[in-house]
Formats: C-alpha cells, sequence, structure tokens
C-alpha cells in the first residue's frame, strides 16, 4: 500500500509558519499583510473557496477583504476595481477568483494585477519569469505540489515526471517547476497516449478534472502521484483524477482527494502574500 501523503497536516504547518513569520513582520514593519480576493456574480464553489481563503488570512493574522461584484459588472468597472486595489498600500497581495463571468475578458483582468501583488502568479510577467527560471510570485497549486512531494521524500532531480494536464494554472508551471528542479518532464494533453505516458512515471502529477482518469494499473509499480483533480460525483462525493483505490496498490506515495492539494493551496496562497508583502522576490 502506497504511504498516503497528508496534505491537510502539511497545509496546517505551512500555515502555522506563515503565521509566526507574520509575528515578526509585525514588530518589524507595524502593518499586518493585506489579501483582498476579488469575487464576482454567485458561482457557489467560488463562494465557498473564497470563504475559506478569507478564513485562513484571518488565522494566520493578515487582513483580509472580499470584494464581491454583480454578475453583470462591466469589464471597465472591474478594471478600475483592480487598479484601485493596486493604488491601496495597505493591500499587498490580490486575488481574483476565477471563473470570471462570460462576459468578461480574464486574461485582460489578470495582466490589470499588479505583478508584485499577483499571489496567485497568475500573470504574464510572473509566468515569463518562471519559464525563464527567475524569481517571481509563482502559482499556489503547484508551489503546494512541489512542497507535497518533498514531504513524501521524493526528489525531483533525474527523476521522469509527467504532468498530465497543460493549464496555465497548473500543468504548464508544474511542469516548469518540475523542470527546474531537473526532473526530465513530459507534459501530456488529449492527444497524447496517456498508457504509455504515465507507464514511465516516477512522479505523475494530474490536472485535468476527469474523474479517475488515470487508472491504477498504468501506473510505474512505486510511482508518487500528486492528484490535482477535484471532482463532485452526483452523489456529492469529491473524486481526484486518479483512481485512488488501484492506484494506492502501484504507487509508493499518493495524494488523496479531499485532503491533498487542495489545502495546500491556499496554504501556499498565505505564503505569497507575506511573500508580497514582505517586497517580494
Ligand atoms: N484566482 C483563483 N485562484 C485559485 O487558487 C483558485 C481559483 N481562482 N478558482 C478556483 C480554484 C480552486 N481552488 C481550490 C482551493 C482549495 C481547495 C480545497 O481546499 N479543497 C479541499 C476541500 C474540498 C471540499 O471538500 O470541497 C480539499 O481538497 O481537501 C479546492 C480548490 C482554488 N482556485
Amino acid at each position: 500500500m502506497a504511504q498516503l501523503i497528508d496534505g491537510k497536516a502539511v497545509a496546517a504547518r505551512v500555515r502555522a509558519e506563515v503565521q509566526a513569520d507574520v509575528e515578526r513582520f509585525k514588530a518589524a514593519r507595524g502593518g499586518v499583510p493585506g489579501l483582498a480576493v476579488v469575487r464576482v456574480g454567485e458561482d457557489p464553489a467560488s463562494k465557498i473557496y473564497v470563504t475559506g481563503k478569507k478564513k485562513a488570512a484571518e488565522e494566520v493574522g493578515f487582513r483580509s477583504w472580499e470584494h464581491h461584484l454583480r454578475e453583470d459588472i462591466s469589464q471597465e468597472a472591474l478594471l478600475v476595481r483592480v487598479r484601485q486595489l493596486n493604488e491601496d498600500a495597505s493591500v499587498h497581495g490580490i486575488l481574483v477568483q476565477l471563473p470570471l463571468p462570460k462576459h468578461i475578458d480574464a486574461e485582460r483582468v489578470i495582466s490589470a494585477v499588479s505583478p508584485a501583488k499577483d499571489v496567485d502568479g497568475f500573470h504574464p510577467v510572473n509566468a515569463g519569469l518562471l519559464s525563464l527560471g527567475q524569481p517571481g510570485m509563482r502559482p499556489c497549486t503547484p508551489l503546494g505540489a512541489m512542497r507535497l512531494l518533498e514531504e513524501a521524500g521524493c526528489a525531483p532531480a533525474g527523476k521522469r515526471a509527467v504532468v498530465v494536464g497543460r493549464s496555465n494554472i497548473v500543468g504548464k508551471p508544474m511542469a516548469l517547476m518540475l523542470l527546474q528542479a531537473d526532473a526530465t518532464v513530459t507534459v501530456c494533453h488529449r492527444k497524447s497516449d496517456l498508457p504509455r505516458e504515465v507507464a514511465q512515471a516516477d512522479i505523475l502529477v494530474v490536472a485535468v478534472g476527469v474523474p479517475e482518469l488515470i487508472q491504477g494499473e498504468w501506473l510505474k509499480p512505486g510511482a508518487v502521484v500528486i492528484d490535482v483533480g477535484m471532482n463532485r460525483k452526483p452523489d456529492g462525493k469529491l473524486v481526484g483524477d486518479v483512481a485512488f483505490q488501484a492506484a494506492s496498490q502501484r504507487a509508493s506515495a499518493i495524494t488523496p482527494v479531499p485532503g491533498g492539494v487542495g489545502p495546500m493551496t491556499i496554504a501556499m496562497l498565505m505564503r505569497n502574500t507575506l511573500l508580497a508583502a514582505s517586497g517580494g522576490v
């Protein structure tokens, strides 16, 4: 049986580290780090996630604000709000919750956030810095996944890493972080021969949003599996992108869903906000 990588426990540790650093920050600087979360419309999942982020922010000792805007807000009015937050010295981190309504151009909104306050690491400047291997704000989910590999005692250097999914928010930055850590990286997508690629993976990271897409039998015995997927089944149960039962028979370590990568995303958002408040990277 595989070792279970307890993201919930690691995330609690990361948040405790941030909380201790906030105390030092207060002593040295007077104020506290501030995180502004912008939520547009009534997406029920977004509402739950934003509540979780605000709660975590308050627990570690940040100030936090939720800017809840109407579903029918214009693109221009949303951009104005983002620019106001850029100018606000008490706000160190800005997160615009995705997805945005269809009439909004998400890329333009992300690009409007000051790169120094872009605690999601989604701004083109930060994406560029990551691809160049230079310091910058890094996306929270891949950052959390890297930390979980470390916690599992898995050093990427020299290993074959396979990333399934090529999104700008998880797959691509994940592949770049693994590459920077000296893994040999393959990125898979819908045209890939998945069973064949997955069989090569010492490290497998899956972020596609298809319930139990990856069959346990495909895995290389001893692989370390990071499952970023979060899929709600009709019965309300959450499942990942990896068929967990069969996978845990072959893997040496695996993240559960829930309780794996999800809590790490929020913990790393706290770390990024502290970093932004401390003057960045
Ligand atoms: N600008 C932006 N930044 C984001 O980081 C962002 C976003 N938009 N839009 C939505 C996704 C999703 N996301 C999650 C964070 C934590 C959990 C999490 O903590 N999940 C728990 C509980 C899940 C449950 O029980 O519902 C778990 O996996 O154990 C999940 C999902 C951040 N996102």
